[in-house]
């Protein structure tokens, strides 16, 4: 399963010149990193910059149109079913059948892997236990997203990718997340985490990959980038190695 050389550390994620082309618009040009066991990688850009299309290409929910990812040693098309047991998978839409309760799809979800976290354990992390007999369809909007990372967790899982993870969240709740995240990194999952909130990702992560049109414009940990761009703070940095403002559009 592992194809890293005999005596190496596997890598959690190895993507390696990720291509992604719509029509005559490159979203995705020459992406490559890799993700450590237990690392937490943030991946930030501006709107467009390609961060979504990055993060469904290595989960397997998008063909590159080059390059390659390897999971914990997986191909994410040939070896889907034993993928689907180590990767954990919150996206930006979520779609989730809407007349099923909080309850009801915890328990579907529980059913997918052999040793699924409790119910109530994972509902109190993400803080929806008042809510499990509540439709999806009448959450809020937060709560959705709060029921989409816990479906993400459900299996415990060795790698996980969240995509945007606390965008829309109140103060309280991106705490609890953050706090979810903090003990993933100590039970050795990597976390692959897509932000726009530099607070967030210069708390959580290990490293930060700075998107722009499509490639890494920079890969360091927090305070290595503030310290290349010699800059304040991270915020500065990213506007000095991009040379963008993180809300900007295209
Ligand atoms: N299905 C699609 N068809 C055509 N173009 C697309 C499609 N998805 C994304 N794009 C384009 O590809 C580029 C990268 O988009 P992507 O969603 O990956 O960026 P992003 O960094 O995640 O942006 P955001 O912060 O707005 O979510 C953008 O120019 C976008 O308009």
């Amino acid at each position: 399963m592992d194809t890293s050389a005999p005596g190496t550390t596997p890598q959690a994620i190895v993507a390696e010149h990720l291509h992604k082309r719509y029509r005559d618009k490159v979203a995705v040009d020459d992406m490559s990193f890799t993700l450590g066991i237990g690392e937490t990688l943030g991946i930030v850009g501006a709107n467009g910059a390609g961060k979504t299309t990055t993060v469904e290409m290595v989960a397997g929910l998008r063909n590159p149109d080059g390059g390659r990812v390897r999971i914990l040693g997986l191909d994410p098309h040939r070896d889907r079913s034993r993928l689907r047991q180590v990767l954990g998978v919150q996206l930006q839409q979520a779609t989730l059948h809407g007349s099923l309760t909080v309850s009801e799809l915890v328990g579907l979800y529980r059913t997918f892997y052999p040793k699924p976290v409790p119910a109530g354990e994972l509902l109190e992390m993400v803080g929806l236990t008042g809510q499990r007999g509540i439709r999806f369809e009448k959450l809020s909007g937060g709560q959705q997203q709060r029921l989409s990372i816990a479906l993400a967790l459900v299996g415990r899982p060795r790698v996980v990718i969240l995509d945007e993870l606390t965008t829309g969240l109140d103060p309280r709740a991106r705490r609890q997340m953050w706090k979810t995240i903090e003990r993933l990194r100590g039970d050795d999952v990597a976390v692959l985490l897509v932000s726009h909130a530099m607070e967030e990702v210069e708390h959580l992560c290990d490293r930060v990959a700075l998107l722009d049109a499509g490639n890494i414009v920079a890969l360091d940990t927090p305070s290595g980038l503030v310290a290349r761009a010699a800059a304040e703070n991270l915020d500065d940095a990213f506007v000095a190695l991009t040379g963008r403002e993180l809300e900007e559009t295209e």
